[in-house]
C-alpha cells in the first residue's frame, strides 16, 4: 500500500505557498518546492518579474532546507490559457484566466510533472481552500490520535473528494479551483485551508520568511500587470469600432474601439460625456454596446441563466439533483461576491438552469461557480460543499417566464432562444 510521504509544493515566491511548504515540513512530509515560469513579463523597471519570484521561491527552499526545481510552462500557458483568454474576449465573454490556469497548468501540467518526474505522492499549493479528504485526515489525527493518519493512502479513497470553502471566507479561492479534476484534487493538499491570512503572515514572520512577507499580494491578471487593459487587449485583437447606444431612447452616444472590450455592468467612458453610463448589453453582430444611465438600472439584473456543460468536481452531479431534477443551493459568478441562493435544474445534455432567488447584477457570460447549499454541510458549522459549474453559455431573460416553475417541477424545461437585445429591452430600434 502506497502512503503519502513526498509532497511537491508549488512555490510562487509569495508568502502563502512559502508557509504552505513550511507547514507540510512540520507535518512530517518530505517536501520539494517547484517554481513554474508561465509568462515572461517585465516590470516598470524592465526587470523580469518571474525571475525575481523564482529567486524568492529558491530562498524559501534554502530556509526550509528542501530541494528546489524550476519548470517552464510558457508554451502551455500561451496555448491553453492565453489563447483561450483572447478567444473568449473575441466572442464577447468575460473569461477568467486564473480558473483556466489552475485547470491546465497547476492541476494538470504541474501535477503530472510532480507525480511522474519527481515521484510525488501528493501536490500542495498555497490556495485558501479545503478538501473533504483533508478534513477527514485532520479529524483522524485529532480524535483518533493515529499518527499514521498523516500518511493515509489517498489513492484508494473510494468516495469522490469534495472541494470545500476555506475557513477564511474573505480569502477563499474555491472560485478559481472550480475546474480542477477529481484525479488531481484527490492528491492535493491545501495546508492553508483552515487558516486566516493574518495568521499565515504571523507564521512567516516567526520563521525567517521576511523576504516573502514584504511582497505585495498578486492582484488582477498576471500577464497584464500594471498596463492599461484596453491597450493590452488591442495588441492582440483587431479593433472593431462600433456605437455606444442608450437603451433609454436608442440614441447613439459615441463610438468605441471594439464591443469585446466591454463587460456587462462596467462603466463605459464615453468621450465627451461627463455623466457615467453602464454596459447592459453587447451586440456582437453589429458591434454595438448598449448602455444605461444608472449603475442599478433594471436592465442589468437577471435571475435566470443556463450554463454550458457542467464540470462537476465530484465527476457526477449530486445524487439529489439527479433524483429530483432540481436542487436548492447557492452560486457566485465572481470571486469574493456573496453567495446567492438559487435553484438548479438539470438538463439531459449536461447543462443546468440556475434560477436565482433574487435578481443579480451584471451576470457576465464566461464564469460561474456553484457551491452546494449550506444545509448540506459535511461538518456542522463548517463551509459548504463546493459543486462548481462550467461556463455560463447564455443568459436568457431578465424576469421569470410565467409558469416556468411548474414546467420545471414536472421535469419539462422549455428551452428559450436568446432574444435579440433590441426585443429584450423594450424594442429600441436600430440607430439612425
Ligand atoms: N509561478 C508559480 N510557481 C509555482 N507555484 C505557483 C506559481 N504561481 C502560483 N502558484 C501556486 O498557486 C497558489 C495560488 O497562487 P495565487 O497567485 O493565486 O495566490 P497567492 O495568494 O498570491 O499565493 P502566494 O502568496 O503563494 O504567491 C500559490 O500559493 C502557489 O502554490
Amino acid at each position: 500500500m502506497q502512503a503519502v510521504r513526498h509532497v511537491v509544493c508549488a512555490l510562487s515566491g509569495g508568502v502563502d505557498s512559502a508557509v504552505a511548504a513550511l507547514l507540510l515540513r512540520r507535518r512530517g512530509y518530505q517536501v520539494t518546492g517547484v517554481f513554474m515560469k508561465n509568462w515572461d513579463s517585465l516590470d516598470e523597471h524592465g526587470v523580469c518579474t518571474a525571475d525575481k519570484d523564482c529567486e524568492d521561491a529558491y530562498r524559501v527552499c534554502q530556509i526550509l532546507d528542501i530541494p528546489f526545481h524550476q519548470v517552464s510552462y510558457i508554451k502551455e500557458y500561451w496555448n491553453d490559457v492565453f489563447s483561450d483568454f483572447l478567444n473568449e474576449y473575441e466572442k464577447g465573454r468575460t473569461p477568467n484566466p486564473d480558473i483556466v490556469c489552475n485547470k491546465h497548468i497547476k492541476f494538470s501540467c504541474f501535477f503530472h510533472y510532480a507525480v511522474d518526474n519527481l515521484g510525488a505522492d501528493a501536490i500542495a499549493t498555497g490556495h485558501y481552500a479545503r478538501t473533504s479528504l483533508e478534513d477527514e485526515e485532520v479529524f483522524q489525527q485529532k480524535h483518533i490520535k493515529r499518527p499514521e493518519g498523516l500518511f493515509r493512502n489517498r489513492f484508494e479513497v473510494r468516495n469522490a473528494v469534495k472541494l470545500l470553502q476555506a475557513a477564511d471566507s474573505f480569502k477563499d479561492q474555491t472560485f478559481f479551483l472550480s475546474q480542477v479534476s477529481q484525479d488531481a484534487l484527490r492528491r492535493t493538499i491545501f495546508p492553508l485551508g483552515g487558516l486566516t491570512k493574518q495568521f499565515v503572515k504571523k507564521i512567516a514572520a516567526e520563521n525567517r520568511l521576511h523576504h516573502v512577507l514584504q511582497k505585495k499580494e498578486s492582484m488582477g491578471m498576471c500577464f497584464v500587470g500594471k498596463r492599461n487593459f484596453e491597450h493590452f487587449l488591442l495588441q492582440y485583437l483587431q479593433p472593431r469600432p462600433g456605437h455606444f447606444i442608450s437603451i433609454e431612447d436608442n440614441k447613439v452616444l459615441g463610438t468605441h474601439k471594439g464591443w469585446f472590450l466591454y463587460t456587462l455592468g462596467q462603466r463605459a467612458n464615453i468621450g465627451g460625456l461627463r455623466e457615467p453610463w453602464y454596459v447592459v448589453e453587447k451586440d456582437g453582430v453589429k458591434g454595438n454596446v448598449f448602455v444605461a444611465p444608472r449603475k442599478d438600472h433594471p436592465a442589468l439584473y437577471r435571475d435566470l441563466l443556463r450554463t454550458s456543460r457542467v464540470h462537476w468536481i465530484t465527476e457526477e452531479p449530486p445524487a439529489a439533483l439527479v433524483r429530483d431534477k432540481m436542487m436548492e443551493c447557492h452560486f457566485r459568478f465572481r470571486h469574493q461576491m456573496a453567495l446567492v441562493p438559487c435553484v438548479l435544474t438539470l438538463n439531459q445534455d449536461g447543462t443546468v438552469w440556475v434560477t436565482a432567488v433574487q435578481a443579480v447584477r451584471a451576470l457576465a457570460t464566461g464564469q460561474l461557480h456553484i457551491p452546494k447549499g449550506f444545509r448540506d454541510l459535511p461538518v456542522p458549522g463548517v463551509a459548504p460543499v463546493t459543486v462548481p459549474l462550467g461556463r455560463v453559455c447564455c443568459v436568457l431573460q431578465r424576469g421569470r417566464v410565467p409558469g416556468q416553475r411548474e414546467d420545471r417541477a414536472a421535469g419539462a424545461v422549455r428551452l428559450h432562444t436568446p432574444e435579440e437585445p433590441a426585443q429584450r429591452w423594450g424594442g429600441h430600434r436600430e440607430p439612425q
